[in-house]
Formats: structure tokens, sequence, C-alpha cells
């Protein structure tokens, strides 16, 4: 059954206070500090993958999606079957609105969260713990299936800090799946990812998109691929939003990157002509 719940995004405007660490990366931006600007757009249940340039501003989107930033203009509103929550700057909400909020926040799951991890906890444990905090029913028994449909049983003994990085990706992934998440947000989730772990969460977004709003920055193009929709950010801006088979349907290739390729062609035809 298909999720009834839709996030819609509202003149969303972040400005980063200093640019101090982005300089030399992101020269090429204008407006260096700008994360987003007047963003608007609205998704419903589905994976979708956001691409665009280095700084276009797809990081910033998903940490204010994931709650974690607070716009300073504009707003996110998640619309659920039990009522509509906004997430902006000065909003305010009844004390029953705020634990429902406070609920969803729960079911929200950001990638990467490498920092939260206790090092020296081994794998079963950080799940056990993770379903604990979540107050899942039968959390030993949900840890241990998580644990054999990611392929961790062999390593449920061992410590984090012992896995190795592609392993640790997996078993991230592995730990932001227990708690069965409403929305999904994961950046860059293939960097570092061992084969295994690529595959699996490949059948992971084929298979049970629909329960969920999964987001996904990437510049792997064959894991966008997987997208239900496509979303191309441009200095802070939303380009384009569609479902992938009809915007790949529009090049020769019908694939996401060469539809990618084609849309950066464009935008340096616009620029220059700007110029
Ligand atoms: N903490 C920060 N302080 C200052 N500027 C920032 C900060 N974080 C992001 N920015 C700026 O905001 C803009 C958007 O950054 P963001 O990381 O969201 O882009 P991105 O599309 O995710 O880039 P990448 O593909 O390199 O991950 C960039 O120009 C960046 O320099």
């Amino acid at each position: 059954m298909a999720l009834l719940m839709w996030i819609e995004w509202a003149h969303v405007t972040k400005i980063y206070q200093s640019d101090m660490e982005y300089k030399e990366d992101h020269m090429e931006n204008w407006a260096r500090n700008i994360g987003l600007l007047d963003f608007s757009a609205s998704l419903q249940s589905g994976v979708t993958v956001i691409l665009g340039p280095k700084g276009s501003g797809k990081s910033t989107l998903l940490k204010l999606t994931a709650t974690l930033m607070l716009p300073d203009d504009g707003r996110i509103t998640f619309h659920t079957a039990t009522g509509s929550y906004n997430w902006s700057t000065g909003s305010m909400m009844s004390s029953k609105a705020t634990a429902e909020f406070g609920w969803l926040k729960k079911r929200i799951a950001f990638l990467p969260m490498l920092n939260q991890l206790h090092q020296d906890t081994t794998v079963e444990l950080s799940l056990l713990h993770m379903a604990q905090i979540y107050c899942l029913t039968d959390p030993r028994k949900k840890s241990c299936e998580i644990m054999m449909r990611w392929g961790l049983t062999a390593y449920r003994q061992t410590p984090l800090h012992k896995l190795r990085g592609g392993i640790l990706k997996r078993f991230v992934l592995a730990q932001s799946l227990l708690i069965r998440p409403i929305i999904w947000i994961l950046d860059e989730p293939t960097k570092g990812l061992d084969p295994l772990g690529k595959k699996l969460l490949w059948e992971e977004l084929k298979n049970r998109s629909h329960e969920r709003i999964t987001l996904i920055a990437t510049h792997d193009m064959k894991l966008a691929e997987c997208a239900d929709n496509l979303m191309l950010l441009e200095a802070g801006s939303c380009r384009r939003l569609g479902k992938r088979s009809l915007l790949t349907a529009g090049v020769a290739e019908g694939t996401v990157a060469a539809w990618y390729q084609t849309m950066q062609v464009f935008s340096e035809m616009k620029n220059s002509f700007k110029m």
C-alpha cells in the first residue's frame, strides 16, 4: 500500500554565515554562502534522486528536510494522514501537534550518521540498543532480521571500530532501516560502500520504495537509475522535478547520465548568454 504522505518545500532559503571552509571547493559558485534559494517543490512516496553540480545545495536540502537545520525563510511542510507539520523559523504548534511531529521526526533517518556511533560496541549490541531507544517491539528479533538482510550476521560480535569502511557503511544503512523510517534520507550512500552493500541497497530501493519517501543526493549515475523521480538542483533552486521515465525518454540514450549531461549543456548555454 502506498504511503499517504507528502513533503512540500515552499520558498525555502538557507544562507550560511561563513564560507571559510568552502572557498577552495566551490569557487565556481557565484554565491558560495547560498545553501538554498527560494526552493519550492513537493514530493510523495517513492525514490527521488537529487542531482546537481557541486555546491548546488543537495546536502543543504537533505539536512533541512531531516530537520537538522532550520530554514532562514520559507517552510517545509510534512503532510501526513494525521495532520500537517511545518518546519520553519518561528512556527508555532499546539502541544498535541508538537508531540505528533516529534513522533514523525523519530521516523526520519538521515545518512551519514557515523559520528553518532559508539565505536566500541558490537554490531549486534548497537542494533539492539537502537531498537530499544526507538521502542521497537521484539527488538532482538528485529535486530537479527536486519543483520541477516544486510549480510552482517558474521560480524555480529565485531566492535564497530574494527569494521572495514565498506562494511561499516553497510552497517549504517542497515541501522537506519531498523527504525522503519517513513522518510529515508541518504547523502552519497554508495560512496565507500562495498559491492554487496550496493546490491542490497539497490534491492531495498527497488522493492520497498512505496513504503516511504526516499531522498538520495548522489553523483553516482548507476544508482540514479533506481529513481522514480529525478530532481535537478542549480544554485540552490529546483530546476527540474519529474518522473525519471519521462525525463530520460527525452534523450537518445534514455539514461539518467545522458539526461543529466544534456541539462548541464543547456545550463552552460544559458549562462554564456547571460554574460
Ligand atoms: N557550513 C557551511 N558554511 C558555509 N557555506 C556552506 C556550508 N555548507 C554549505 N555551504 C555552501 O552552500 C552551498 C551548497 O552546499 P551543499 O553542500 O548543500 O551543496 P552540494 O550540492 O551538496 O555539494 P556537493 O555535491 O559538493 O556535496 C555551497 O556553495 C557551499 O559552499
